[in-house]
Protein backbone atom coordinates (compact mmCIF):
# COMPACT_ATOMS: atom_id res chain seq x y z
CA UNK A 1 0.00 0.00 0.00
CA UNK A 2 1.15 3.57 -0.52
CA UNK A 3 0.65 5.83 2.14
CA UNK A 4 0.29 9.19 2.14
CA UNK A 5 0.43 11.27 5.70
CA UNK A 6 -0.13 14.96 6.17
CA UNK A 7 1.03 15.68 2.62
CA UNK A 8 1.40 19.70 1.38
CA UNK A 9 3.05 20.82 -1.67
CA UNK A 10 4.13 23.96 -2.71
CA UNK A 11 5.94 25.68 -6.03
CA UNK A 12 4.78 29.54 -5.99
CA UNK A 13 1.04 28.97 -4.15
CA UNK A 14 0.00 26.26 -2.21
CA UNK A 15 -0.99 23.54 -3.89
CA UNK A 16 -1.86 20.66 -1.38
CA UNK A 17 -2.84 21.08 2.10
CA UNK A 18 -2.06 18.01 4.82
CA UNK A 19 -3.12 15.57 2.46
CA UNK A 20 -3.44 11.87 3.89
CA UNK A 21 -5.08 8.96 2.16
CA UNK A 22 -4.03 5.21 1.25
CA UNK A 23 -3.82 4.17 -2.06
CA UNK A 24 -4.48 0.26 -1.85
CA UNK A 25 -3.08 -2.47 -3.52
CA UNK A 26 -4.60 -3.99 -6.93
CA UNK A 27 -6.83 -0.84 -7.54
CA UNK A 28 -6.63 1.91 -10.11
CA UNK A 29 -6.79 5.60 -9.23
CA UNK A 30 -7.87 8.28 -11.72
CA UNK A 31 -6.75 12.00 -10.38
CA UNK A 32 -8.35 14.95 -12.06
CA UNK A 33 -7.48 18.46 -11.76
CA UNK A 34 -7.48 21.68 -13.91
CA UNK A 35 -4.65 22.88 -15.92
CA UNK A 36 -1.83 23.73 -13.52
CA UNK A 37 -4.01 21.99 -10.11
CA UNK A 38 -0.79 20.07 -9.59
CA UNK A 39 -1.33 16.92 -10.79
CA UNK A 40 2.39 16.52 -12.40
CA UNK A 41 3.61 18.14 -8.95
CA UNK A 42 1.94 15.09 -6.80
CA UNK A 43 3.53 12.10 -8.89
CA UNK A 44 6.71 13.84 -8.80
CA UNK A 45 6.86 14.29 -4.69
CA UNK A 46 5.24 10.40 -4.84
CA UNK A 47 8.58 9.38 -6.81
CA UNK A 48 10.72 11.17 -4.67
CA UNK A 49 11.56 13.81 -7.53
CA UNK A 50 10.96 16.99 -5.99
CA UNK A 51 11.31 17.87 -2.31
CA UNK A 52 8.07 18.25 -0.24
CA UNK A 53 7.11 21.01 2.27
CA UNK A 54 5.92 18.03 4.40
CA UNK A 55 4.57 15.24 5.12
CA UNK A 56 5.29 11.27 4.54
CA UNK A 57 5.23 8.90 1.61
CA UNK A 58 5.62 5.09 2.34
CA UNK A 59 5.23 2.12 0.28
CA UNK A 60 4.30 -0.50 2.60
CA UNK A 61 5.61 0.87 5.75
CA UNK A 62 8.94 1.95 3.66
CA UNK A 63 10.93 5.15 2.45
CA UNK A 64 11.29 5.18 -1.27
CA UNK A 65 14.91 4.67 -0.91
CA UNK A 66 14.83 1.55 0.60
CA UNK A 67 12.65 0.05 -2.50
CA UNK A 68 13.21 2.30 -5.22
CA UNK A 69 12.69 -0.42 -7.78
CA UNK A 70 9.08 -1.28 -6.92
CA UNK A 71 7.90 2.18 -8.14
CA UNK A 72 7.57 3.83 -11.77
CA UNK A 73 7.44 6.85 -13.19
CA UNK A 74 8.14 8.79 -16.48
CA UNK A 75 6.94 11.73 -16.88
CA UNK A 76 6.21 12.34 -20.53
CA UNK A 77 8.17 11.10 -23.69
CA UNK A 78 9.83 14.48 -23.50
CA UNK A 79 11.82 12.41 -20.72
CA UNK A 80 13.51 10.38 -24.04
CA UNK A 81 17.09 10.64 -25.68
CA UNK A 82 15.79 11.41 -29.21
CA UNK A 83 18.75 9.32 -30.81
CA UNK A 84 18.10 6.13 -28.69
CA UNK A 85 15.72 3.00 -30.29
CA UNK A 86 12.54 2.23 -27.88
CA UNK A 87 14.11 -1.14 -27.48
CA UNK A 88 17.33 -0.06 -25.92
CA UNK A 89 15.26 2.08 -23.47
CA UNK A 90 13.33 -1.78 -22.98
CA UNK A 91 16.98 -3.21 -22.11
CA UNK A 92 17.82 -0.15 -20.12
CA UNK A 93 14.92 -0.22 -17.79
CA UNK A 94 14.60 -3.99 -17.54
CA UNK A 95 18.44 -3.96 -15.89
CA UNK A 96 17.95 -0.91 -13.85
CA UNK A 97 14.72 -2.43 -12.39
CA UNK A 98 15.54 -5.81 -11.80
CA UNK A 99 12.92 -7.06 -14.31
CA UNK A 100 12.48 -10.28 -16.01
CA UNK A 101 9.46 -8.92 -18.32
CA UNK A 102 9.44 -10.25 -21.72
CA UNK A 103 10.72 -7.66 -24.39
CA UNK A 104 9.65 -9.10 -27.42
CA UNK A 105 6.37 -9.76 -26.05
CA UNK A 106 5.97 -5.68 -24.95
CA UNK A 107 6.99 -4.56 -28.56
CA UNK A 108 4.94 -7.44 -30.43
CA UNK A 109 1.20 -6.50 -28.19
CA UNK A 110 2.32 -3.09 -28.91
CA UNK A 111 2.62 -3.97 -32.56
CA UNK A 112 6.18 -1.60 -32.61
CA UNK A 113 8.20 -4.29 -34.34
CA UNK A 114 9.06 -2.25 -37.43
CA UNK A 115 10.27 0.65 -35.63
CA UNK A 116 11.67 -0.82 -31.98
CA UNK A 117 15.05 -0.28 -33.32
CA UNK A 118 14.77 2.99 -34.65
CA UNK A 119 15.92 6.10 -32.79
CA UNK A 120 12.99 7.85 -31.58
CA UNK A 121 13.42 10.91 -33.06
CA UNK A 122 11.96 9.48 -36.13
CA UNK A 123 9.14 8.16 -33.73
CA UNK A 124 5.04 9.82 -33.95
CA UNK A 125 3.80 11.15 -30.94
CA UNK A 126 1.35 7.99 -30.39
CA UNK A 127 4.23 5.37 -31.30
CA UNK A 128 6.63 7.39 -28.34
CA UNK A 129 3.58 6.83 -26.16
CA UNK A 130 3.30 3.66 -26.84
CA UNK A 131 7.14 3.36 -26.05
CA UNK A 132 6.70 5.79 -22.57
CA UNK A 133 3.36 2.79 -21.37
CA UNK A 134 5.80 -0.40 -22.96
CA UNK A 135 8.19 0.90 -19.69
CA UNK A 136 5.81 0.92 -17.35
CA UNK A 137 5.18 -3.38 -18.23
CA UNK A 138 9.29 -4.17 -18.58
CA UNK A 139 9.93 -1.96 -14.89
CA UNK A 140 7.19 -4.63 -13.40
CA UNK A 141 7.51 -2.44 -10.33
CA UNK A 142 4.29 -2.27 -7.91
CA UNK A 143 4.02 0.96 -7.90
CA UNK A 144 3.07 2.90 -11.44
CA UNK A 145 2.25 6.44 -11.57
CA UNK A 146 1.22 7.58 -14.95
CA UNK A 147 1.03 11.41 -16.34
CA UNK A 148 -1.99 11.81 -19.16
CA UNK A 149 -0.73 8.45 -20.24
CA UNK A 150 -3.66 7.88 -22.68
CA UNK A 151 -2.66 10.84 -24.69
CA UNK A 152 -1.74 10.66 -28.39
CA UNK A 153 -3.35 6.73 -28.65
CA UNK A 154 -5.78 5.82 -31.02
CA UNK A 155 -8.80 4.03 -30.07
CA UNK A 156 -7.04 0.64 -30.77
CA UNK A 157 -3.71 1.59 -28.71
CA UNK A 158 -6.30 2.79 -26.03
CA UNK A 159 -7.98 -0.43 -25.84
CA UNK A 160 -4.56 -1.74 -25.52
CA UNK A 161 -3.30 0.18 -22.71
CA UNK A 162 -6.83 -0.20 -20.37
CA UNK A 163 -6.51 -4.15 -21.28
CA UNK A 164 -2.84 -3.86 -19.44
CA UNK A 165 -3.45 -1.77 -16.78
CA UNK A 166 -6.76 -4.14 -15.79
CA UNK A 167 -3.88 -7.14 -16.15
CA UNK A 168 -1.56 -5.06 -13.88
CA UNK A 169 -4.57 -4.33 -11.51
CA UNK A 170 -4.82 -8.01 -11.27
CA UNK A 171 -1.21 -8.60 -9.99
CA UNK A 172 -1.80 -5.89 -7.66
CA UNK A 173 -0.16 -3.53 -8.55
CA UNK A 174 -1.34 0.05 -7.24
CA UNK A 175 -1.68 2.52 -10.04
CA UNK A 176 -1.98 6.44 -10.16
CA UNK A 177 -3.38 7.75 -13.75
CA UNK A 178 -3.74 11.84 -13.64
CA UNK A 179 -6.59 12.80 -16.43
CA UNK A 180 -7.91 16.39 -17.34
CA UNK A 181 -11.19 14.44 -17.65
CA UNK A 182 -13.50 12.64 -15.50
CA UNK A 183 -15.23 10.18 -18.18
CA UNK A 184 -11.53 9.71 -19.74
CA UNK A 185 -10.74 6.95 -17.62
CA UNK A 186 -14.15 5.54 -15.68
CA UNK A 187 -13.86 2.49 -17.57
CA UNK A 188 -10.53 1.57 -15.56
CA UNK A 189 -10.54 3.47 -12.08
CA UNK A 190 -11.82 1.85 -9.38
CA UNK A 191 -11.27 4.95 -7.47
CA UNK A 192 -11.69 8.57 -8.99
CA UNK A 193 -9.79 11.58 -7.03
CA UNK A 194 -10.17 15.22 -7.57
CA UNK A 195 -7.60 17.78 -6.90
CA UNK A 196 -9.19 20.64 -5.68
CA UNK A 197 -9.17 23.50 -3.34
CA UNK A 198 -5.60 22.35 -1.86
CA UNK A 199 -7.25 19.07 -1.22
CA UNK A 200 -8.14 15.60 -2.91
CA UNK A 201 -11.24 14.15 -2.57
CA UNK A 202 -13.02 11.25 -3.85
CA UNK A 203 -16.03 11.69 -6.60
N1 LIG B 1 9.46 23.48 -11.68
C1 LIG B 1 8.52 24.36 -11.32
N2 LIG B 1 8.86 25.56 -10.85
C2 LIG B 1 7.91 26.45 -10.47
N3 LIG B 1 6.61 26.20 -10.53
C3 LIG B 1 6.23 25.03 -10.99
C4 LIG B 1 7.13 24.02 -11.40
N4 LIG B 1 6.44 22.94 -11.82
C5 LIG B 1 5.15 23.26 -11.68
N5 LIG B 1 5.01 24.49 -11.18
C6 LIG B 1 3.74 25.17 -10.88
O1 LIG B 1 2.98 24.30 -10.04
C7 LIG B 1 1.62 24.35 -10.42
C8 LIG B 1 1.13 22.94 -10.68
O2 LIG B 1 1.71 22.43 -11.87
P1 LIG B 1 1.52 20.92 -12.31
O3 LIG B 1 2.35 20.74 -13.56
O4 LIG B 1 1.78 20.05 -11.16
O5 LIG B 1 -0.03 20.86 -12.65
P2 LIG B 1 -0.87 19.81 -13.52
O6 LIG B 1 -2.13 19.58 -12.78
O7 LIG B 1 -0.04 18.61 -13.82
O8 LIG B 1 -1.12 20.66 -14.82
P3 LIG B 1 -1.52 20.24 -16.34
O9 LIG B 1 -2.88 19.66 -16.29
O10 LIG B 1 -1.48 21.57 -17.06
O11 LIG B 1 -0.47 19.29 -16.83
C9 LIG B 1 1.50 25.33 -11.59
O12 LIG B 1 1.10 26.57 -11.08
C10 LIG B 1 2.92 25.39 -12.12
O13 LIG B 1 3.18 26.66 -12.68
Amino acid sequence: MLKIENLSLATAETLLQNFTYTFEDGKVYSLRAVNGGGKTTLLRSIASLRKVKSGKISFDGKPLVKCRDQLFFWESSEWFSKEVSARDYFKLIAGQWNSKQNIEQVISDWEMQSYANKPIGTYSLGMKQKTLIGLYEISDAKYLLMDEISNGLDEASRKILFDKIRKFKAQGKTIIITSHYKEDLSQIADVSLKLENKQIIEE
